[in-house]
């Protein structure tokens, strides 16, 4: 079923009306072996610790004068949790604000729209549940998938006539990411004492960012059912937009989920596997899961900053040496190989070693 909230209702008067329902209804409740990850059960969120999420001052990783210590902290974010929360991005709050509000707007658009803008079978962009094989359990969600980049031709078939300032609030959101990214792009080298455009010479000078609008309606079985199964992103590096109230995403570390805590100003950054790659393994891409709540819907909005799609991507050569041999494979399209690992259930980064 392609619409969720058509699926939260069917879904909601299942778990109410009885029996004979429940079996349907099991399609959407985790069993612990059917997981990739131990643990992809939701845990009872009020018995998860926060996690203790490192912030890093974007404007400090600029000035040369006071960036040394804000490397180090990048550093050890990235190869740590592989994951903080960036403050003093130069993105307005009111933006952030409006980026939420457009995307409440479009989700609650009647069902008969946003399916005009349905994503067709092995496309990337597009409205949609995602897509996985019958073996898999479906999660509690619905996804809407937009290329954003600035520099990138407009596919105008999925950019959404409504809410009419949505073009307009995305396209100024996407320029300020695409700066954003060429920052994180080049401290993330000079962290590693690299020349500072390596990154960015391996991905291409232009970004390509697609966006993945997330929304998770009330779910009536937030104990068993997972708005997000535990994955890795694909992308080189994902900047998460949170819902500003209600909490969900939950990042693993040492085999224990911790709950991401709420900060409307800032911007959850994460390592996508990509940048594990390109590391060499130094930096890591965390396994995160998003719950579902039983009373409020919730939404995200997630850029994945990828390569240019004719770029080649691996370890970069100063990172291989005799203690660190390479550990990963050269890509060409690393997000076709990921999409196919995760339908078959499969955890791409791991089917990317050598
Ligand atoms: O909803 C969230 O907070 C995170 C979503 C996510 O992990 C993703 O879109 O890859
Ligand atoms: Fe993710």
């Amino acid at each position: 079923m392609a619409e969720v909230e058509a699926v939260s209702k069917t879904v909601r008067a299942l778990f109410i009306d009885g029996e004979k329902e429940e079996a349907e209804a099991e399609k959407y409740i985790c069993k612990v072996d059917t997981e990739a990850v131990p643990g992809g059960v939701p845990a009872p969120s009020a018995s998860l610790s926060l996690m203790d999420i490192p912030t890093i001052d974007i404007s400090l990783l600029t000035s040369p004068s006071s960036s040394g210590e804000e490397l180090e902290k990048l550093l050890r974010a990235l190869s740590f949790g592989g994951s903080f929360q960036a403050i003093n991005h130069g993105i307005p709050t009111a933006l952030l604000d409006k980026v939420r509000e457009v995307t409440h707007q479009f989700y609650e658009l009647p069902c008969e729209i946003k399916l005009n803008y349905s994503r067709e079978h092995g496309k990337v962009e597009g409205y949609r549940n995602d897509i996985v094989s019958e073996h898999q359990v479906p999660e509690w969600a619905a996804r809407f998938n937009l290329l954003i980049s600035p520099e990138d031709e407009r596919n105008p078939k999925y950019w959404p006539d409504k809410p009419e300032t949505f073009k307009e609030i995305m396209h100024e959101y996407a320029m300020k990411l695409e700066v954003m990214r060429a920052i994180l792009f080049k401290a993330m080298a000079r962290s590693l004492k690299l020349n500072e455009s390596c990154f960015l010479e391996m991905c291409g000078e232009k970004a390509t960012l697609v966006a993945r609008f997330n929304y998770y309606p009330p779910c009536t079985r937030p104990d068993s059912i997972l708005g997000f199964k535990p994955h890795s992103d694909g992308s080189v590096i994902s900047i998460v937009l949170q819902d500003k109230e209600v909490e969900g995403l939950q990042f693993l570390k040492d085999n224990k989920w911790y709950r991401v805590p709420n900060n409307p100003r800032a911007l959850l950054v994460n390592v996508g596997d990509q940048a594990q790659i390109m590391s060499n393994g130094i930096f890591k891409s965390p396994i995160h899961k998003v719950v579902t709540n039983s009373e409020r819907k919730r939404i995200s909005v997630a850029v994945f900053c990828l390569p240019n799609s004719e770029k080649e991507i691996e370890p970069i050569d100063e990172l291989v040496n005799e203690t660190r041999p390479r550990l990963y494979k050269k890509f060409k399209g690393y997000g076709d190989f990921y999409i196919r690992n995760y339908q078959q259930g499969k955890n791409p980064l791991e089917e990317a070693i050598i």
